[in-house]
């Protein structure tokens, strides 16, 4: 029994919580979670938590929204009740798939022609700009966004206020408003605020007004936000599994431990898969290569890729790219590994294409088993003969649906990094997976 420590279970998932607590011996916190019926969260921590070392535990997926409110008032109230420190557990992190910029067929971003052709500055998709230092013209670009003009104009506005001229407010990040027309009158095509005494010439740019190439300002960054919120809520510290982006940790200026959910993986195909030396471990993107060929290189097996032709048009449509195997997979098993399943469009049309190939049997070993929306009736219907993936989210419905799926148990890991985290002691001992 581990003493001073206390655990919260969020609403995401009881049943990770409960195991946790049975492995350290410890009854979960008493807590009340429920929603005003405005639908705002409700969180009421019902015992004292003065001094003590608190664990919240909240996963992603699901009503993944209401989760992660739930967790930053959670994380909250323990602070303002004199928690001496407070670690966020989240078996999948919210939001750490950062969100993308949308391309054409060609790779480019969908931006209109007329400001991809301009051949002024050279920059392509693939380029990026000079880092500003000594003796480096920005040309509107250092600072990237043109911040140059922006203290322009800034500066010219404190000389009007100071002289008792009026000035338009803007908001405290100083940038101005971006979803209404007010606000594109005073942004120069760079996207930068210009001066009120130019707002006659701007007039005509309004309409062409478009964010430049190969930069993706305008495409939120939810993961920082994520990060920055769980901080900000009062989170001493994070335990996570299998990160999407392992350099998400570096959006954080708290610790945070990223486990691997690799050691059960590779405890199932060497447990489950017969014949498996001669199995192929295969990534269904290029995304997932260094993940899949971790596993394979440490146990001695074959490794394939799938490559995606070409980009999808739309975020939405990424189940449009094309798909080619690269290496030999014919008569054997193939065993897809990645991070996460959520429409199961990657391993199952990865399956058709193994399949196609020749694989006698396809299995696909997965960390995050999210299987949102239809992703269930895919993968019945798929050519995967097994899915694996661990109960970093809740499995008991797509248990109940899905034949082919097998649950892994993640609780004992959590639980042991919850005891080293309280006592001081290493937990490098779970990152280890050879
Ligand atoms: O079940 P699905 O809805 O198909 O999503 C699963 C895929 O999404 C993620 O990669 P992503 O597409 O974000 O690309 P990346 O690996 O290149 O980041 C993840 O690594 C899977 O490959």
């Amino acid at each position: 029994m581990v003493r001073n420590i206390v655990v919260i279970g969020g609403n995401s998932h009881p049943q990770l919580t409960r195991t946790i607590c049975g492995v350290l011996g410890i009854p979960p916190a008493d807590v009340l979670l429920s929603k005003f019926a405005v639908g705002e969260t409700r969180v009421e921590i019902q015992e004292s938590v003065r001094e003590k070392d608190v664990y919240i535990i909240q996963s992603g997926g699901g009503k993944v929204n209401d989760h992660l409110l739930e967790l930053l008032i959670t994380i909250s109230a323990c602070k303002t009740a004199s928690a001496r420190r407070v670690t966020a557990v989240l078996p999948l992190f919210p939001y750490s798939r950062q969100s993308d910029i949308p391309y054409d067929k060609a790779g480019a971003p969908l931006v209109k022609s007329s400001v991809r052709d301009r051949p002024s500055n050279g920059y392509t998709f693939e380029s990026t700009p000079p880092t500003p230092g000594p003796g480096v013209k920005s040309e509107g670009l250092g600072l990237i966004n043109g911040m140059e003009n922006f203290q322009k104009s800034l500066a010219k506005a404190q000389i009007e206020e100071s002289n008792g001229s009026p000035v338009k407010r803007r908001p405290a990040n100083g940038l101005p408003r971006s979803d209404t027309a007010d606000s594109l009158k005073s942004l120069t095509a760079n996207g930068v605020p210009e001066d009120s005494s130019s707002n006659a010439s701007n007039s005509s740019k309004i309409n062409s007004f478009q964010p430049r190439p190969g930069y993706k300002q305008w495409v939120a960054q939810a993961g920082t936000l994520v990060a920055d919120l769980l901080t900000c809520a009062g989170a001493d510290h994070i335990i996570t599994m299998d990160l999407h982006d392992p350099q998400y940790q570096g959006y954080f200026d708290i610790p945070v431990d990223n486990l691997y959910g690799r050691p059960l993986l590779k405890s199932y195909i060497q447990r489950n898969i017969p014949d498996y030396k001669q199995a192929v471990v295969v990534s269904p993107d290029a995304g997932g290569a260094k993940r899949a060929t971790a596993i394979a290189d440490s146990m001695g097996m074959e490794f394939a890729l799938i490559h995606k032709e070409r980009r999808p048009t739309k975020i939405t449509d990424r189940q449009n790219a094309t798909m080619m195997l690269v290496g030999d997979v014919r008569d054997r098993t193939a065993i897809l590994i990645d991070d996460l399943a959520d429409t199961s469009n990657t391993i199952t049309r990865a399956a058709k294409l193994l399949k196609k190939e020749g694989a006698s049997k396809v299995y696909a070993l997965v960390t995050h088993g999210i299987l949102s929306g239809d992703a269930i009736e895919r993968i019945n219907a798929s050519a995967l003969d097994k899915v694996v993936v661990t109960n970093s989210v809740d499995q008991s419905v797509h248990l109940r649906r899905c034949p082919k799926l097998e649950v892994l148990e993640v609780g004992h890991v959590f639980a042991e990094a919850i005891r080293r985290v309280h006592h001081g002691e290493s937990i490098s001992v779970l990152f280890q997976y050879d």
